[in-house]
């Protein structure tokens, strides 16, 4: 059965019904080879998608879905609907063809309706919402470890966990079954990706009016954190009782450092986290303190945010300019729940307080630590503090003595084997002719992360481009 979208455009509103086709569109011509003998036939419909806010969304597949039920009642009688709706969207010369196939559509139970969602509307350049919805609900539905990916470099926002090309997931909601599989468009922009979403013929007010709806709310509550990292802020001294989530889809997975250095890390944080008899048994309080240093872009917070998703704790991140008296901090510290991540950033700041009336009343450094000593014992357990600064040599090691800060950790300027995990995670290879030469410019030149990051994210889809471009804008380097 092949329907065809010709003439199916309406006032301002051309897409409020889009009846796609498996034909090229805008082939009018009947089905040369009509297959009444297959027992599954298959229909497909675009989601109209060139609307962006949910709440329109919704609002357009009641519209939808009101359209379909209309033409579903007159399948009875074939009557004055269907050929109202055949009168507004399809040219004269071709309804009649439209009515016939239409009715055979919906008198055939064994029909398959087909839901396509594409990544980009037609002539948009931004991702399509309800698009987004699927792949941040689909994220929840893989569990398959070697089919998760987390892509850093298209959407920052949400952790966009991709499935395969044509893998298929399956998916039941109020009783029904439906199946999700995952395509490469060839239009509207060629390389996009698209969702098809199958299901039985008899289900499609189901779908559009409960099953699709549910996708954007639970995405929604996906993204809000229903499960997800919070990032805590301190305003004015006090912890603030909102929280923002905190977006970062940053994984060890996806974090470029040295491997063995990857590897500690997490045996350590594993440690901590399965160490609870541990602590108990030596008398001690459970918690650990990393310090983090390193150049500016060499990926601090991106190790903080890598850390806060393996060990699925919030962060709190402590300005402690703002924080003016022992009080205070003390209340911030007690506030602050067990599985959770306390971030000093920048601390060397508070190194050496200027001694005016107004900014010795500020914490310095090293009296946070020895308060913090002092008061452990009676906070939540389960807890990391974090102190992260970009020149460590300047810190009293007495100060970072083993017992406060535990681990420190070097975060260094981009070698080889983490351009290797930068080029896998924005341009998708492993092995390239001109990874040679950029392992010999690495040698020679300091860049950190994340201006290879920002090189490889020019041209993301063509990756010799790419490339050529980060070996020029190094070899730029070594010219200075
Ligand atoms: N090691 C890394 N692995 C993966 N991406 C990185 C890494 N370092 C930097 N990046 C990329 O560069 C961006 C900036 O890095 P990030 O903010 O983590 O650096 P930073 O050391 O905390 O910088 P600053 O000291 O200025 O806060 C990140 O959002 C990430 O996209």
């Amino acid at each position: 059965m092949n329907i065809t979208n010709s003439g199916c455009t309406r006032g301002s509103n051309p897409s409020s019904l889009f009846l796609g086709t498996q034909r090229p569109l805008n082939s009018m011509d009947p089905d040369p080879n009509p297959n009444p003998t297959n027992k599954i036939n298959r229909d497909r419909v675009r989601i109209p998608n060139a609307i962006h806010h949910p709440s329109s969304y919704v609002a357009s597949f009641a519209a939808f879905a009101m359209i379909t039920r209309n033409v579903a009642n007159d399948v009875l009688t074939v009557g004055k609907e269907l050929r109202t709706l055949a009168d507004e969207f399809i040219p004269r010369e071709y309804q009649d063809y439209y009515l016939h196939e239409m009715k055979k559509l919906l008198v055939n139970k064994d029909t398959e309706f087909a839901i396509i969602i594409d990544e980009y509307p037609p002539q948009s350049n931004s991702p399509d919402q309800m698009f987004k919805a699927v792949e941040t609900y689909l994220a929840t539905k893989v569990n398959e470890p070697c089919i998760r990916k987390v892509n850093v470099c298209k959407n920052k926002e949400t952790l966009a966990v991709r499935m395969n090309e044509n893998e298929e997931i399956i998916d039941e909601f109020e009783g029904v079954q439906v199946k999700w599989r995952l395509a490469t468009n060839i239009e509207p922009q060629s390389g996009t990706k698209r969702y098809e979403l199958t299901f039985h013929y008899r289900h499609r007010f189901m779908v559009l009016e409960s099953y699709l709806p549910y996708i954007l709310d639970r995405s929604d509550e996906i993204k809000a954190g229903e499960s997800g990292l919070k990032l805590h802020m301190i305003d004015n001294g006090y912890l603030e009782p909102k929280t923002i989530v905190l977006n970062n889809p940053m994984t060890f997975e996806t974090l470029a450092i040295e491997p063995e250095l990857k590897k500690s890390i997490i045996e350590d944080l594993n440690g901590f986290q399965n160490g609870k008899e541990y602590y108990r048994r030596i008398g001690k309080a459970w918690k650990r303190g990393y310090l983090i240093y390193g150049p500016s872009g060499t990926g601090k917070s991106s190790l903080i945010a890598s850390m806060a998703n393996h060990l699925n704790y919030d962060v709190y991140d402590v300005d402690l300019t703002e924080v003016d008296s022992d009080s205070q901090l003390k209340s911030i510290l007690l506030d602050m729940p067990g599985k959770s991540i306390l971030v000093f950033e920048d601390f060397d700041q508070l190194q050496n307080p200027i001694r005016d009336d107004k900014e010795s009343r500020k914490m310095s450094f090293s009296r946070l630590l020895s308060f913090m000593d002092g008061i452990w014992s009676c906070c939540e357990e389960e807890r990391i503090f974090i102190f992260t600064t970009k020149c460590a040599d300047k810190l009293d090691p007495e100060v970072l003595r083993p017992g406060r800060v535990d681990m420190h950790i070097q975060m260094s300027y981009c070698t080889f084997s983490a351009f290797k995990q930068l080029a896998f995670n924005y341009l998708e290879v492993e092995e390239h002719k001109l990874f040679k030469h950029i392992k010999e410019l690495l040698q020679s030149v300091n860049v950190t992360p994340a201006d290879v990051a920002g090189e490889l994210m020019k041209c993301r889809k063509d990756a010799t481009m790419s490339l050529e471009k980060l070996v020029a804008y190094l070899e730029t380097k070594t010219r200075l």
